[in-house]
């Protein structure tokens, strides 16, 4: 298969960040393109002889952990996560990120919650001088779907539920992803605690304070933000 300029730098970014990985840690295993990458080279080093054991943020990610010979432990029965290392979909150099795009924001944020550091990883294309062009993915419990629906509204963000394939998302958690547009967002803060209030709404994929760093490859070098 031929590799696109884009995973290249997926891939570059995803190398830098396991680098960070020590013997010993729990990590945390993000989902998504990139995080695959970093997965698939922490499935080398374990075949190796590194020693982890890891928590994941999907179904698809323990799967995948599993099938490299990675032990996956229970992510709700974790205290702590030494260094996860996961995608996002946005990020602003001030550590803000909008993530989602798989819909697996509400176990990236309980790992990133975890995480004593927290790696994200990501191509040239996700740095943003402002969150928003990419939607806000918010994961809703079925019976709350019209009531959060309706939220998004009245907090001036224009929603559409997630359909793929033809059919409607269903989270691993069994509920829907409702995609908000805000326009370019210019206090992430005020909306993500205005988010936090809406009953129903299980999370947001607005996230912020819960990243230690971005390592974001440029084809040419890795760029860092802390
Ligand atoms: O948040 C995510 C999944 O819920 C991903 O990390 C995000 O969508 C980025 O994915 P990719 O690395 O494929 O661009």
């Amino acid at each position: 298969m031929e590799t696109t300029h884009q995973d290249a730098e997926k891939l570059a970014a995803a190398k830098a960040a396991v680098k960070f990985v020590k013997d010993g840690d729990i990590v945390g295993l993000g989902t998504g393109s990139t995080a695959t990458f970093a997965i698939q080279e922490l499935g080398i080093m374990v075949k190796n002889g590194l020693k982890i054991k890891a928590a994941a943020s999907s179904i698809h990610t323990e799967k995948l952990a599993k099938s490299l010979g990675i032990e996956v432990l229970s992510l709700g029965e974790l205290s702590f996560i030494d260094i996860s290392i996961d995608g996002a979909d946005e990020f602003t150099e001030s550590l803000d990120l909008i993530k989602g795009g798989g819909g697996a924001l509400f176990r990236e944020k309980i790992m990133a919650s975890l995480s004593k550091n927290s790696i994200i990883v990501t191509d040239a294309s996700k740095k943003v001088k402002k969150l928003g062009a990419f939607k806000v993915p918010v994961e809703v419990v079925p019976q709350a779907y019209q009531y959060v629906f309706n939220q998004m509204l009245i907090l001036g963000g224009k929603a559409v539920q997630r359909i793929k394939d033809n059919e409607v998302f269903i989270t691993d958690n069994g509920n829907f992803i409702i995609d908000a547009d805000f326009g370019l967002i210019d206090d992430p803060a005020k909306l993500a605690s205005a988010l936090n209030q809406v009953d129903g709404l299980l999370a947001h994929g607005i996230f912020i304070n819960l990243t230690s760093k971005v390592m974001m490859s440029t084809g040419d070098q890795i760029m860092v933000f802390e």
